[in-house]
């Protein structure tokens, strides 16, 4: 008997593959705050919602300060009330119906302006109808803060870029330099003065503070500012937007418990007028009540905790089936905005959401690469990371966050043209870290090389660091990437010499895909 084939030695994968997305449509609730404004606000909708909303509505009074305010703020808008005044007061003198005519016909005119302008602010992002709130932010600088840290004025600027992300419209911003935040306002009592008397002179309806406020800080500074303006935080703000983005059921599953977890230490602020009418009884109505709203909220959190479980499992076992082809997989970790996608959509031809967007995507997505040498493997895009990343989002989204464990590399991709790179770095490290992901072999790249001011300088610095420069929007380097991309999968793989006959040709093609063939020796022996 004769036996003849190719004697091969090659390196090769066997790894679990990210899943690939695909689209569903998200919860999105409303607010309902309406002041100062000649129209209605029914699709009002803001940074905090759901459940405070709903609660937020029934139960909190208007403090006497805000009713003074918005007598005023009625008398301002409906202007045309007090001109009626004044127009009897004027018709003792006795003004002709011709001067009455024009002037009903300004206020006429004047209420349709006002009308457009509101209309105008409702904006359709991701196909969602989002009201653009007026919103003022406030940040405080920690003296004891590190120099690797981002600066107050970088935070707060990344906190408009988030707000505007969310839809919102950024008036202003203001800091203060504190050893620490005030644990009661987070800022200090003059401070607070000071943006309230800015609040109003900007007719703000929302406040948004750069860091994560306790429940007891928001509460405060809900008094502190009335009931008119809405409070909240960098995390009510990043859950918002998340909202916004989910766009498969386990992302909506994810970003709800995420904000669930986030409102229930919050609840309390909610029904403490209720406490208060409870004139000092040992157990009052507002106690009562939110015992029985945490205890819906726990409820509702381990119905999804469960229901996110059973979705992982599925996905698990789809991820498993798909082991079967031990095709490498490199994942796409950096910065949010730094060009994952947009890399994706280069090398694969996929067509993922790139936009100048933060948290553009949330949902991972995977798509084969295949190299000139014929060599493949998956690139996966995923969540983008930020400086002060909720701890609830990242628990929330661990799971698919570790997806990225099991692959074979890792690249980090940077922004080189942002003047917070080496800031951002440290930040994807930082959660590269708390994910205990760090140990996955890395490959460092810097994008938007395109967009420096001297992208020559900026390529031999690299070099000297052994980092590739690329260009995703217009594909410069994209070839050495993939050349890098080869050696460091090189290195993860697992040498397996295999004979494979002639009449088994075929099985050549699949080594050539999942594996890098290192030596052919074509064989004759037998009888
Ligand atoms: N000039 C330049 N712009 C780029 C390059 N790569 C991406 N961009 C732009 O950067 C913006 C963000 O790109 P994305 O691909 O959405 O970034 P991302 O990392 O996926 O962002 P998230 O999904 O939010 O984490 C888009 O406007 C892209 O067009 C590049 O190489 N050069
Ligand atoms: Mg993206």
């Amino acid at each position: 008997m004769r036996a003849a084939g190719f004697s091969l030695s090659f390196t090769a994968a066997s790894l679990p593959l990210p899943s690939t997305s695909t689209a569903a449509s998200s919860p999105r609730c409303q607010s309902h705050v309406s002041f100062r404004c000649s129209q209605p606000r029914q699709r009002r909708s803001g940074v905090v919602r759901a459940l405070d909303e709903r609660l937020l509505a029934a139960a909190t009074p208007a403090p006497a300060e805000t009713e003074a305010e918005d007598e005023s703020g009625v008398g301002e808008i409906e202007d045309g009330g007090e001109r009626e005044g004044r127009d009897g007061e004027a018709d003792i003198v006795g003004p002709s119906e011709a001067q009455e005519q024009p002037k009903s016909r300004r206020r006429q005119q004047q209420e349709e302006e006002d009308a457009a302008a509101e209309r105008a602010r409702f904006k359709l992002i991701n196909g969602k109808e989002i009201f653009q709130e007026k919103t003022y932010l406030v940040g405080v600088e920690c003296k004891r803060a590190t120099g690797d840290n981002f600066s107050i004025e970088e935070s707060l600027k990344e906190l408009e870029q988030l707000a505007d992300t969310a839809g919102l419209m950024v008036l202003g911003s203001t800091y203060q330099k504190l050893s620490s935040p005030n644990p009661r306002t987070y800022i200090g009592s003059g401070k607070v003065a000071e943006i309230r008397s800015a609040v109003q002179a900007l007719d703000a309806e929302t406040i948004i503070f750069d860091d994560e406020l306790s429940a007891g800080q928001l509460r405060n500074l809900d008094k502190s500012f009335g009931g008119g303006v809405r409070v909240c935080d960098r995390t009510a703000l990043i859950l918002d937007i998340f909202n916004q983005r989910a766009a498969t059921h386990e992302a909506a599953l994810q970003v709800t418990l995420a904000q669930m977890e986030y409102q229930l230490p919050r609840l309390t602020k909610l029904w403490t007028h209720l406490e208060r009418q409870s004139g000092g009884q040992v157990k009052g109505m507002g106690e009562k009540q939110i015992e029985v709203d945490k205890r819906i909220l726990r409820t509702q959190i381990s119905t999804l905790r469960k229901e996110l479980e059973s979705v992982r499992k599925h996905r698990k076992l789809y991820r498993n089936r798909r082991q079967s082809v031990p095709i490498p997989v490199v994942s796409l970790v950096g910065y949010t905005n730094a060009g994952k996608s947009t890399l994706l959509n280069r090398l694969t031809g996929a067509d993922v959401l790139a936009e100048d967007k933060l948290f553009a995507t949330l949902d991972p997505t995977t798509r084969r690469v295949l190299m000139k040498s014929g060599t493949e493997f998956l690139l996966t895009d995923t969540v983008g990371f930020i400086q002060k990343l909720p701890t609830m989002l990242v628990a929330a989204f661990r799971a698919t966050l570790e997806e990225i464990s099991e692959s074979s590399i890792i690249v980090h991709l940077v922004d080189i043209s942002h003047q917070l790179a080496q800031q951002q770095i440290g930040a994807v490290d930082k959660v590269l870290k708390e994910l205990d992901i760090d140990s996955v072999p890395k490959l460092v790249v810097w994008n938007k090389i395109d967009n420096t001011d001297n992208p020559l300088r900026v390529k031999e610095e690299a070099a000297k660091q052994g980092i590739i420069c690329i260009s995703a929007m217009n594909g410069d380097g994209l070839e050495e990437l993939c050349n890098a991309i080869q050696a460091k999968l090189k290195d993860s793989l697992v040498l397996i010499e295999a004979f494979v006959p002639y009449n088994k040709g075929d099985l050549l093609n699949d080594i050539h895909k999942v594996g890098i063939v290192e030596r052919t020796v074509s064989v004759l022996f037998g009888y």
